[in-house]
């Protein structure tokens, strides 16, 4: 049966580190500390785990499982959804993560492009993500779109077509690309019942106004409290104010870009922001200079001074 229609995805959700020991190690100790940090200081009620920045392509299939139940299992109760990428090179890998994500009690799994070999065609593509979604064909379904790391750019409208009929659970995408028009065509031609997460954090406040439901992103993991007063000002019609909030973030980003933003800079500036000790990022992610990170963080402190 597939997961009732109704519910849709709003608000943010948090694009989750994942935690590791200074030797490298998964530490679930650090996860509830995470979890309340994100509800109390940034005002955010939902996670995306073992996505990108949660750096999953690094991870083992049994580091992943236990994450996940570990996520899982300290949300309960305390946070909305917890949306678990289950996105493999291997199509067989994926479908265990996904009944995995079933049995553990995952509020809805997404899924990206393999991206060794490439799927060339919306065709190709779809009938991946079926296959993976129907090892757990109760749970709501999300593509996970991403061209930038993938290299897959199919246009998000052209798997969209026909895809309900092929995936029942099919509820929408995690949209982490630049196309604001093949974002904009999927959103205008989907059911009420799908949810479109953009995932470009320096660009939310356009892709609000294209119909947006809600957004997945790393930033937001620190930066919450912030895109929080975006989305409010934005939906009361402020967009002036709303984009002030955008272009402060936009020059956040733009100043750690030319430091060489990448999830090793990005974790450790949540480590540096948020008290929590995540670990350094996996090989072949290099850890970010402390140098770099402390610059970012003034940067940070400068920019929203006032907010
Ligand atoms: C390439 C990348 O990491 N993109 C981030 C963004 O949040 C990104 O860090 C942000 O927009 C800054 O560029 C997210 O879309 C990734 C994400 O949601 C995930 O971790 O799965």
């Amino acid at each position: 049966m597939a997961p009732s229609a109704e519910k849709k995805l709003t608000g943010l959700v948090a694009a989750t580190f994942t935690p590791f020991t200074p030797q490298g190690e998964v530490n679930l100790a650090e996860i509830g500390p995470y979890i309340d940090y994100l509800i109390e200081k940034q005002g955010v009620h939902g996670i995306f785990v073992n996505g990108t920045t949660g750096e999953s392509m690094s991870l083992t299939v049994a580091e992943r499982k236990i994450l996940a139940e570990d996520w899982c299992q300290k949300a309960r109760g305390k946070l909305d959804q917890v949306i678990v990428h289950v996105g493999c090179m291997s199509l067989k890998d994926a479908k265990e993560l996904a009944g995995h994500a079933a049995q553990i009690g995952a509020d809805a799994i997404a899924v990206m492009a393999p991206f060794f070999f490439k799927p060339r065609t919306a065709d190709a593509l779809r009938s991946f993500l079926q296959e993976v979604a129907s090892a757990a064909p109760n749970l709501p379904f999300y593509y996970y779109h991403i061209p930038a790391v993938t290299g897959v750019n199919v246009p998000v409208r052209d798997v969209l077509e026909g895809v309900e009929e092929l995936i029942p659970s099919f509820r929408g995408v995690k949209f982490s690309g630049i196309d604001l028009m093949d974002f904009g065509q999927c959103v205008s031609d989907s059911p009420p019942h799908w949810s479109f997460l953009y995932g470009m954090d320096e660009q939310l406040l356009a892709a609000l106004a294209m119909g947006a439901d809600g957004a997945v992103g790393s930033t937001y993991n620190y930066a919450g409290c912030h895109f929080n007063k975006l989305i409010s000002a934005f939906k009361e019609g402020h967009v002036v104010q709303a984009r002030k909030i955008q272009f402060k973030m936009q020059e956040l980003l733009s100043y750690a870009m030319k430091l060489g933003f990448d999830v090793g800079v990005n974790k450790q500036l949540m480590n540096e922001l948020s008290g929590l000790s995540l670990g350094p990022p996996r090989l072949p992610v290099t850890p970010c200079p402390f140098a770099h990170a402390l610059l970012i963080v003034k940067k940070y402190h400068h920019v929203f001074t006032d907010s």
